[in-house]
């Protein structure tokens, strides 16, 4: 039997996992969006031919509930949802550390909850969504969050102690490759290119670096001392790099990324 799905908080990670579904295959007639802007519910129903509902509706009409909204909104929204939500619905929360008792607690007894933490490159099919059982999700609430999500990108399980860190680098990590392509960037002008063409030049060299790290097999740091040629120009950019600490702050940044999911799980922000 077709299930009903609804993405409760249709923002920027619930729009891009709306049309990741939708471009896997879900009917528009099997999905339900809530907004907290009429305009909003609009603009989605143009773009994706999508109902949208209260989150009372969502809670009493869906199967599966996929809770998109910020960690900060998320108390609220539960206060919404548990008078309607009854333990035979899936209830999927993407918000960054919440943890799935502070879910539990809000809602029936028994409901089960799955935490995903997925990136934006579900835009294109290319995200990657950690996903962790709650204490009364079953095997079966997974395979169903991994079909979800598997549509739009790669999956990975893991235990929710780990998904802090997960969040730090996965949720996160599209956010550190595009600042460097921006600083990179930048470092092109400084060199004289035009600004189109310098960024070009440093996408492409990311797109073939990151292919070269998922195809290749290879250890980085293989790939790494393939490009630096003794005496040559890499090493000397590289060694800039050490000087500034480049590699400590990427440690520090990561470690603060995942300080930072703990302390979103009060929900308060
Ligand atoms: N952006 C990302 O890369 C990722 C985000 N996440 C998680 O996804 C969640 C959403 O983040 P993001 O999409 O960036 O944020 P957005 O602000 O773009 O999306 C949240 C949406 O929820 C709406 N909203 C808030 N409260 C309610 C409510 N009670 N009922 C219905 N809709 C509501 C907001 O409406 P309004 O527009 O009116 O404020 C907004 O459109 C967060 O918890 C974040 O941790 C997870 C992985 C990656
Ligand atoms: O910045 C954030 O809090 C969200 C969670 C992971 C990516 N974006």
């Amino acid at each position: 039997m077709t299930q009903t799905v609804a993405v409760l908080g249709t923002g920027k990670i619930g729009e891009a996992l709306l049309s990741g579904m939708i471009r896997a295959g879900w009917r528009p007639a099997d999905l339900l969006v809530t907004t907290r802007r009429s305009d909003r519910a609009q603009e989605l129903h143009t773009r994706y031919g999508v109902e949208s509902v209260t989150n009372a509706e969502a809670a009493k009409n869906a199967d599966i509930l996929i809770l998109a909204v910020k960690p900060q909104d998320m108390g609220k929204l539960l206060d919404e949802l548990a008078p309607h939500v009854t333990a035979d619905r899936l209830v999927i929360s993407a918000a960054a550390g919440i943890t799935t008792t502070f879910i539990e607690e809000r809602l029936t007894p028994d409901t089960p909850v799955v935490r995903v933490m997925p990136n934006t490159p579900v835009l294109v099919d290319e995200g990657m969504s950690v996903i962790s059982a709650g204490s009364h999700a079953t095997g079966a609430h997974l395979a169903t969050a991994e079909e979800i999500f598997g549509g739009v990108g790669k999956t990975l399980r893991v235990p929710e102690s780990q998904q802090d860190a997960a969040t730090a680098l996965s949720g996160s990590g599209p956010a550190y490759f595009y600042f460097l392509v921006e600083a990179m960037t930048d470092a092109g002008i400084l060199l004289g290119l035009p600004r189109a063409q310098a960024h070009d030049l440093i996408v492409q060299a990311a797109i073939g670096a990151a292919v070269m790290l998922r195809d290749s097999g290879e250890h980085p740091v293989k790939l790494r001392e393939a490009v630096t040629s003794p005496a040559g120009t890499t090493i000397s950019a590289i060694r800039e790099l050490e000087n500034h600490g480049v590699r400590a702050a990427l440690i520090a940044a990561l470690e603060a990324a995942r300080d930072r999911s703990r302390e979103l799980a009060s929900g308060n922000g």
